[in-house]
């Protein structure tokens, strides 16, 4: 004997009523994820991120391309008169404004984050403090600065000694442009590296980099979308974390 017909339509809305403010949660809540791509100068970082922004893309999610320094800002314009040496800054100061220019950053990334959009970073906090710590800045006052700056999701640092870096095209145009200071730097990013980043062989090709480094994105991009963005660096008993 079939059902009565009244069961048909309250089924309808029942089903509805009851799926709609789980499916308009789990929309609204979908975050973007943060990706950063560390390593020394020239180690392939734009390369990649530009590719995995189009990968990400093609692959149906929304991403976009964040490169520190913003150049394009009033303050990336001073770091970038000072990279080309065009003109001179005490240490700190100059770190200060690389610090800067991510926190001017932030408002934006953190709408495009919770609009679902996930930031690939070319560089980040890491390089602020690798850089000047490398110059004999105490490595704790680097970070201070940056505290509080929304976390990545996953950190992918790219490994290649600065000597074949050396050997890419274009290198020794800018003022950290150096193997003796990029050894330092390289250092400096190992005594940053935190337990979760991704250390991926940048001696490879394009294509082998960044089938691995897509991989490691999409991971990351389904991962994240129901975690709270959380801030960079606490302290520890040992420095920050
Ligand atoms: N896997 C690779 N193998 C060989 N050459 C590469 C590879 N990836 C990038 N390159 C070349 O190395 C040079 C530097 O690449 P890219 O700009 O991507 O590096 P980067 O780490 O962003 O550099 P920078 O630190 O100066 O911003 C470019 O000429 C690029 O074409
Ligand atoms: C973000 C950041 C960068 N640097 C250094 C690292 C590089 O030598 C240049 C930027 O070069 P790119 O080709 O534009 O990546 O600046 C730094 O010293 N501190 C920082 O915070």
């Amino acid at each position: 004997m079939g059902r009565p017909q009244i069961w048909k339509p309250v089924r309808r809305f029942l089903t509805f009523a009851y799926s709609y403010p789980v499916r308009s949660y789990s929309m609204a809540s979908a975050r973007g994820a943060l990706i950063v791509l560390e390593g020394v100068d020239h180690s392939g970082k734009t390369t990649q991120c530009m590719k995995l922004v189009e990968a990400l893309k093609k692959h149906g999610k929304k991403a976009e391309l964040i490169r520190f320094p913003d150049r394009t800002t009033a303050i990336g314009s001073v770091i970038n008169d000072y990279l080309g040496n065009k003109c001179e800054l005490h240490d700190f100061a100059i770190h200060l404004l690389f610090s800067a220019n991510r926190w001017e950053a932030v408002p934006r990334m953190e709408k495009l984050l919770s609009e679902g959009t996930s930031l690939i970073v070319d560089r980040y906090a890491y390089s602020g403090v690798a850089f000047t710590a490398a110059k004999g800045l105490d490595m704790k006052r680097c970070q201070h600065s940056d505290i509080g700056l929304p976390r990545p999701d996953l950190v992918i640092y790219l490994t290649l000694p600065p000597e074949e870096a050396a050997k890419r095209s274009e290198y020794g145009g800018e003022r950290y442009e150096q193997t003796d200071f990029q050894e330092k730097v390289a250092e400096n990013f190992k005594v940053l590296q935190e337990k979760d980043w991704k250390i991926v062989n940048a001696n490879q090709t394009i294509e082998e980099l960044h089938t691995h480094i897509l991989e490691l994105a999409m991971e990351a991009v389904t991962k994240s979308s129901c975690q709270p963005i959380l801030p960079l660096w606490k302290h520890t008993e040992n420095g920050y974390a």
